[in-house]
């Protein structure tokens, strides 16, 4: 196996449980995004992810109660928007501060990526979530602040994460070879394009998902299984 020299990370369904997003995030969004909207949709942050979601539906003069309308679908549909995960950030940021909730992970992650990081090796996240979210995430996590772990965030203005060049541009950006990234997921796809772009892969299913037949990656239960 080639040398790992950086671990890039998916969030949903690899360092933490699907339920916690769709359970307790995506709620928490749903029911103040309206409110969000009447109250911030001034601030010009706010109003660039308002247009940009109108942009994306292909709504021309488009009404504040229909873009609402529009997110909250986009919530229930589970849509990887950029303009939707930027909107959603800025609403868990309140919910993290207030303590109504810290981000969910699997009992072995915080330890296994403090050792990975003793080891010398660099951490990346690439989820769908905002860039914002994601260091709201690992800020406020059960196992306490991990943001200092890792050495950068990555997000869909990367890119989509099942096209193999948003790889080839996080590779390009943390300045390695392809080859010396192991990229970390639940999403086969996600794992594929990696893969096209050079990356090693670390397919993460966890119990009780059955494991795959014929996996077409490395497949691991949990981040201690994981070897190189
Ligand atoms: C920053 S955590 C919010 C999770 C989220 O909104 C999401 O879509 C997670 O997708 P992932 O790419 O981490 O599977
Ligand atoms: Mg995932």
């Amino acid at each position: 196996m080639t040398e790992i020299r950086a671990i890039v990370t998916d969030i949903e369904g690899t360092t933490s449980s699907i339920d916690f997003v769709r359970d307790v995030l995506f709620p928490y969004a749903r029911k103040r995004l309206p409110a969000f909207v009447e109250t911030h949709g001034d601030r010009p942050e706010v109003q660039h992810w308002l247009h940009e979601a109108a942009r994306e539906a292909g709504l021309i003069e488009a009404s504040r109660q229909d873009i609402i309308e529009l997110l909250l679908g986009w919530i229930d549909q589970d849509r990887k928007s950029t303009a939707l995960k930027a909107l959603q950030g800025m609403i868990w940021k309140d919910g993290y501060e207030a303590g109504d909730y810290r981000a969910h992970l699997y009992p072995e992650v915080a330890a296994r990526l403090r050792q990975w990081r003793a080891d010398g090796l660099r951490l990346y996240v690439y989820s769908s979530g905002s860039v914002p979210a994601q260091q709201l995430f690992f800020r406020y996590s059960e196992a306490g602040d991990l943001g200092p772990l890792f050495a950068g965030y990555f997000d869909t203005e990367t890119g989509a994460k099942r096209e193999a060049g948003s790889y080839r541009r996080i590779a390009e950006a943390v300045g390695e070879q392809p080859q010396h990234l192991l990229f970390l997921s639940d999403i086969v796809e996600e794992l594929d394009a990696a893969r096209e772009a050079g990356f090693q892969t670390a397919w993460l299913v966890r119990e009780p998902q059955a494991l795959p037949a014929t996996p077409r990656h490395p497949v691991h239960r949990d981040f201690d299984a994981i070897s190189f």
